[in-house]
């Protein structure tokens, strides 16, 4: 299979690109079309390295009218990237290597993208005991998480940073304290109390990390936060980092976006894990991820029903979903807008997560490299709208808003899996 996709933009120049057998084969200006199985017009799009999310949520199995494989896979390459990896919190959980081979086959077979299967660290994430780390490792675990709920014993934690760090792999922290969280639906503070809701302490986030980080410079395990959310937190990192400590983190779109002030009713579209923090904690985010003591950027694409994100959000369901909106709102609200150029956003959207979590894509369009890019309009501006959402979940705060850079075909290993 020869493709040639005419008039792209690639580093900030125009040219035709050659994809032979799944791979790029070369770049060149003038080519001749002849012999192609397919020709593609660019139309001057920019063409990137598909993006990476080391964080979703596709439901599948035993959640399947919140998200698929398929419909979660769709999403991600609708929203141009071309690699992810699920979390373990699916029902039943993947806790176990017969589960996980067999997910990991269903992920292939059902995935239009590349979709890598983390595994739990504990038995039906219940942080009572470490699970069988070393053959899920074996087995083919993208990476270890017991993401959904914090392993409130300090004893598990620590048992799955040593056997984490023998295997070779990450763990990604889901950081909470169950009982400062105590019952809360957002974050504690003036706009809970005026609100009438129940807080969370975000210190249910830093002073698990604390703990978490005291047992890494011992351990010297590989130690991922997910959806960092506090100032506290972010500060933590950056003091572990100097250190010379494994530690890397991830931040989500909507808590670089949104904060508690966003939230002026009882709505559900705002009810997530970890919740929108303060002000000040966003800003540490932001600052946090301009300075690099924040390494990526991952959705935490969480999906639901329409009628379990609806009423109040005491009775509602945590999380919102991410893929389709995360690439479109860091580049308007980051690229476009002058604060960092396109490279770093790539650091943070392809080539940090792929080094962190020691994926095989390319992350590059070199010759030799797997083709697997997304062509985007960065100059199309649009309305974020649900009913263009393939994501079966259309629970996103950012529905309404006006964001650049439409993605207009995504490929992997040179097929076209997602096209406007
Ligand atoms: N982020 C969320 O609010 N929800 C996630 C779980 C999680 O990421 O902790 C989910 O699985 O729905
Ligand atoms: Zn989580
Ligand atoms: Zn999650």
């Amino acid at each position: 299979m020869k493709t040639l996709i005419e008039n792209i933009i690639v580093d900030g120049e125009q040219t035709d690109m050659i994809i032979e057998d799944g791979r790029i084969k070369a770049f060149l200006n003038e080519s001749s079309k002849e012999g192609y199985d397919k020709i593609i017009d660019g139309k001057c799009y920019t063409a990137l390295p598909g993006l990476v999310d080391v964080h979703v949520h596709f439901r599948d199995p035993g959640q399947e009218a919140k998200e698929t494989i398929e419909t979660g896979s769709k999403a991600a390459a609708a929203g141009g990237f071309t690699s992810v990896l699920a979390m373990a919190n699916t029902k039943p959980v993947i806790d176990n290597v017969e589960r996980l081979e067999s997910q990991i086959k269903r992920n292939e077979e059902n995935g239009v993208i590349k979709v890598g299967q983390i595994a739990a660290i504990s038995a039906d994430l219940t942080g009572k005991e470490v699970g069988p780390i070393e053959e899920l490792a074996d087995a083919g675990a993208a990476a270890f998480s017991n993401d959904g709920h914090g392993l409130q014993s300090a004893k598990t934690m620590y048992e799955a940073q040593l056997a984490i760090k023998a295997a070779g792999k990450v763990l990604s922290a889901h950081i909470e304290d169950d009982d400062l969280v105590d019952g809360g639906v957002m974050n504690a503070g003036d706009r809970a109390d005026k609100l009438g809701l129940p807080g969370m302490n975000s210190l249910s986030e830093s002073s698990q990390l604390a703990r978490d980080l005291m047992m890494v410079r011992q351990t010297r395990c590989s130690y991922h936060v997910a959806h960092i959310s506090t100032k506290e937190s972010v500060d933590l990192v950056r003091q572990a980092k100097k250190e010379g400590l494994p530690v890397t983190a991830e931040v989500s779109p909507h808590h670089l976006f949104l904060d508690e002030t966003d939230i002026i009713s009882d709505d559900p579209m705002f009810k997530m894990n970890p919740p929108l923090r303060s002000r000040e904690d966003r800003l540490a985010l932001v600052a946090g991820l301009l300075d690099g003591t924040i390494d990526m950027v991952a959705t935490d694409h969480a999906p639901h029903q329409a009628h379990e994100k609806q009423g109040s959000m005491c009775g509602c369901a945590f999380g919102i979903v991410g893929l389709e909106t995360a690439f479109p709102l860091m580049y308007t609200r980051f690229v476009a807008s002058g604060l960092v150029d396109l490279q770093t956003l790539l650091k943070w959207m392809v080539k940090n997560p792929i080094a962190v979590f020691g994926l095989k894509d390319a992350g590059e369009l070199k010759v030799g490299d797997s083709a697997d890019l997304t062509l985007i309009d960065l100059t199309e501006e649009f309305e974020i709208d649900a009913k263009d959402f393939y994501s079966k979940g259309k629970n996103s705060p950012f529905i309404g808003e006006s964001v650049f850079g439409r993605v207009k075909k995504t490929m992997v290993d040179g097929n076209i899996v997602f096209e406007q």
